[in-house]
């Protein structure tokens, strides 16, 4: 069988993800993200789409550093107003029943025990279908707003991330063993106090004794997802994820970061191919070029280079409006995204002006792979990219709401289940299971999460 394409859609629960300034376009409807049913909806057409998941993006601060001010953030609507995406999960795992829900949240800024709780509940609620994006955060913004003088520096932040997982894992994995609920009527047990352990993690950063306080959901831990190639951030990957959100202004360098994360994970004992790898994925499809090529002269007008450079700023720490267009920008140690402050740095195959980067991100491509064309274009361009790098898929971004997620699943979808390498039906199971076969359900042997179960045989 040929290998199949993963698909998750890549959204946030705010009107301006990434396309900045598409939120002025007639057909977009992003302003219906305080909607229940916006949500609902989405969720109904990429399970038609046999979508993996929904992946939702989050941030918990305000854009603030493009010219020293939050005010073009404000202005642009650059993931702000923005909502919590795990309070979306329930209501769309009522109207689906395959679709993933990979949600994100930081290990900088909420203490573990009780987030170990949230996942657990919405993978109960799920029916063991929620994954969890693990992030660091980088804005200085959150980091005031949770009481701090200054951002935590980016390695600390993934040595905070490193215990934080492993408390998360002891929670899930250790604390409560499978038949420790039984229900006894006759005996008046609900529960065999026998099987439910303390975990008495005490660490650097953090003191749990446990117990958890959820029953074992199906999965236990969820999808652990990560997104972040510097070299920490590819050393956690390789350490944790089960999927991997890649991004490099090249091909090559997709294929040089995915299996540098491959080979690391073996060194930790973990299966290589136990890890899916993803990339940003642009689309605009039509049933004609033409129709294709609309659409792309619509949005390119739209699109918003304040936006855009309030969101660069943010993400890589680099306030462009402080440089002379004429200036080469060089890396400098960011404590913000280095993949971001790479991108244009030592990641870009040429030295680049400030002002060829402020020009090149009035490009509807500026934030990578970009498929213009009709369904049989589209997919030919999606086959050639998995096969130059490897990769297992894409996080899917839109231009316009749900109107790029339809065009997708109407138009791409087909063409890419006729070619054999896209789901025609979903398999059995829960949201594991879907990405790595049946019988996955739980982190797999050679997982580090896997060293904390039984832990009663331990204690
Ligand atoms: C493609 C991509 C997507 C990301 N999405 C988020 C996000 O939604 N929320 C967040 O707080 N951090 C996000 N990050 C930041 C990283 O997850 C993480 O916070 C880390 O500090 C930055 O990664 P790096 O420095 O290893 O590149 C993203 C990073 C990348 C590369």
């Amino acid at each position: 069988m040929k290998k199949h394409i993963h698909m998750n859609a890549f959204e946030m629960n705010t009107v301006g993800h990434l396309s900045h300034g598409l939120w002025r376009h007639p057909e977009n409807n992003r302003h219906r993200y305080k909607d229940l049913r916006y949500w609902t909806e989405l969720a109904q057409l990429l399970e038609q789409g046999k979508f993996d998941a929904l992946f939702l993006a989050d941030v918990v601060g305000v854009y603030d550093i493009y010219k020293g001010s939050k005010d073009p953030a404000v202005r642009e609507a650059v993931q702000l107003p923005i909502n919590d995406p795990l309070l979306l999960v329930p209501a769309m795992a009522v109207v689906t029943e395959h679709l993933g829900f990979a949600v994100t949240f930081s290990t900088t800024y909420e203490p573990p025990f009780a987030h170990a709780r949230r996942m657990s509940t919405l993978d109960h609620l799920t029916n063991g279908r929620v994954g969890w994006n693990v992030v660091t955060s980088h804005l200085p913004s959150a980091a005031k707003n949770f009481g701090l003088d200054h951002m935590v520096k980016h390695d600390k932040r993934y040595e905070i991330a490193n215990e934080y997982l492993e408390v998360c894992y002891k929670l899930w994995e250790g604390s409560w063993d499978d038949d420790a609920v039984v229900r006894d009527v006759e005996r008046g047990i609900y529960t065999d106090p026998n099987k439910v352990h303390y975990i008495h993690h005490e660490g650097e950063h953090f003191k749990v004794p446990g117990p958890h306080l959820s029953e074992p959901s199906l999965q236990r831990t969820p999808v652990i997802y990560q997104a972040g190639s510097s070299d920490r951030g590819r050393a956690f990957a390789a350490k944790h994820a089960e999927c991997v959100f890649l991004e490099a202004p090249s091909l090559e360098l997709l294929k040089r970061h995915a299996q540098d994360i491959r080979e690391k994970a073996a060194q930790y004992g973990r299966q290589p191919d136990h890890i899916k790898m993803f990339t940003g994925l642009s689309v605009i499809v039509g049933r004609t070029r033409e129709e294709a090529q609309r659409k792309y002269d619509e949005y390119a007008k739209l699109l918003s280079v304040e936006g855009v450079l309030a969101h660069y700023g943010g993400g890589s720490g680099y306030d462009l409006s402080a440089y002379r267009k004429d200036e080469y920008l060089e890396y400098a140690e960011s404590d913000h995204i280095q993949t971001d402050a790479a991108r244009y740095t030592k990641h870009s195959p040429t030295r680049k002006t400030v002002g060829q980067i402020v020009e090149s991100m009035g490009s509807l491509s500026a934030r990578g792979l970009l498929a213009i064309g009709t369904p049989e274009e589209v997919a030919d361009q999606l086959e050639s990219w998995v096969e130059q790098s490897g990769i297992d898929g894409f996080n899917l971004r839109q231009f316009v709401s749900p109107g790029t997620f339809r065009d997708f699943v109407e138009l791409v979808v087909p063409e890419l289940q006729k070619r054999g390498i896209y789901r025609e039906h979903y398999e059995p199971g829960t949201f594991r299971e879907r990405l790595f076969g049946q019988g996955v359900r739980k982190l797999p042997d050679g997982h580090p999460g896997t060293q904390f179960r039984q832990l009663a045989a331990r204690i």
